[in-house]
């Protein structure tokens, strides 16, 4: 398999403070990699880096044969990176469908719009039910549901979803990664990032393990599930986690 992307030796931060200090990692088409690590491990600045919201200090990133760290923001969702972020992000005010069609605005996705939310509504058929609905007004998963949609209305090449599980309840949790299995299984190369460990090798392929903005550990899923160190540090900090979280529906 060709690596879709490809980020060597990244290295970033926040004004003096460095946040990723060795970031290396591949992602070929087709598979889906999760990135683990705790609070404040790197994850999401990871991500950043990728869609161009902070800048990279060093290193490199390949990207479908170009330098993904030379593009603007714009110019990386034309080449098919799209993201569904962090705290979901919906348009509370705006409609379902009118949140699905704002995804699809960039030259490549316009053409092919009415498809794209058919088969979004096939993958989500909770949104189908709620297409009229304003976002602010659905469920936390529903939510969940629509911003993971609205990023699939780009047809990315690469999915980048960052912590689809947050804030969200274990059941609720489950529903987001079965509907997150469906989208891998329709070949959508898919980067994710997640604190639920459980969660996150239910659905991925291969796996990075982050700490203090370093790759410490990287290997398939069935070995990450094996690990010592997994296990230790965030499958059993996962079940603490969730008891002690509220979790909205
Ligand atoms: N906007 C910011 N300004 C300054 N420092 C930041 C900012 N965002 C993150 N950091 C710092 O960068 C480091 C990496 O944070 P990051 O958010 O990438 O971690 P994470 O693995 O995504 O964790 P979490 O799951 O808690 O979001 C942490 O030390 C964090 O405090």
């Amino acid at each position: 398999m060709s690596a879709l992307l490809s980020i060597r030796n990244l290295k970033a931060g926040y004004g003096g403070a460095i946040a990723l200090s060795d970031i290396s990692i591949d992602v070929a088409e087709g598979e889906v990699v999760c990135l683990l690590g705790s609070n404040g491990a790197g994850k999401t600045t990871t991500m950043s880096v990728l869609t161009g919201l902070i800048p990279a200090m060093a290193g490199t990133a390949v990207f479908a044969g170009k330098d993904l760290l030379a593009m603007s923001t714009h110019e990386r969702v034309e080449a098919g990176l799209a993201l569904s972020p962090e705290g979901r992000k919906v348009f509370p005010n705006l409609t379902v469908e009118e949140n699905l069609v704002l995804g699809s605005y960039n030259t490549r996705a316009r053409e092919r719009r009415a498809a794209r939310l058919e088969e979004v509504y096939s993958l989500f058929p909770r949104l189908v039910e709620r297409r009229s609905q304003k976002a602010g007004l659905m469920s936390g998963g529903e939510q969940q549901m629509l911003a993971i949609g609205r990023a699939l209305m780009a047809g990315p090449k690469l999915l980048l979803l960052d912590e689809p599980s947050l804030g969200l309840a274990p059941k609720i949790v489950q529903l987001v990664f079965a509907a997150i299995r469906e989208v891998a299984k329709s070949k959508t190369t898919i980067l994710l990032v997640e604190q639920n460990t459980r969660a996150a090798l239910s659905v991925a392929d291969r796996g990075y393990v982050i700490s203090h903005g370093t790759i410490v550990y990287a290997a398939p899923t069935s070995e990450l599930r094996e690990s010592q160190l997994v296990r230790e540090a965030f499958i059993g900090s996962d079940t603490k986690t969730r008891q002690g979280e509220r979790g909205d529906a």
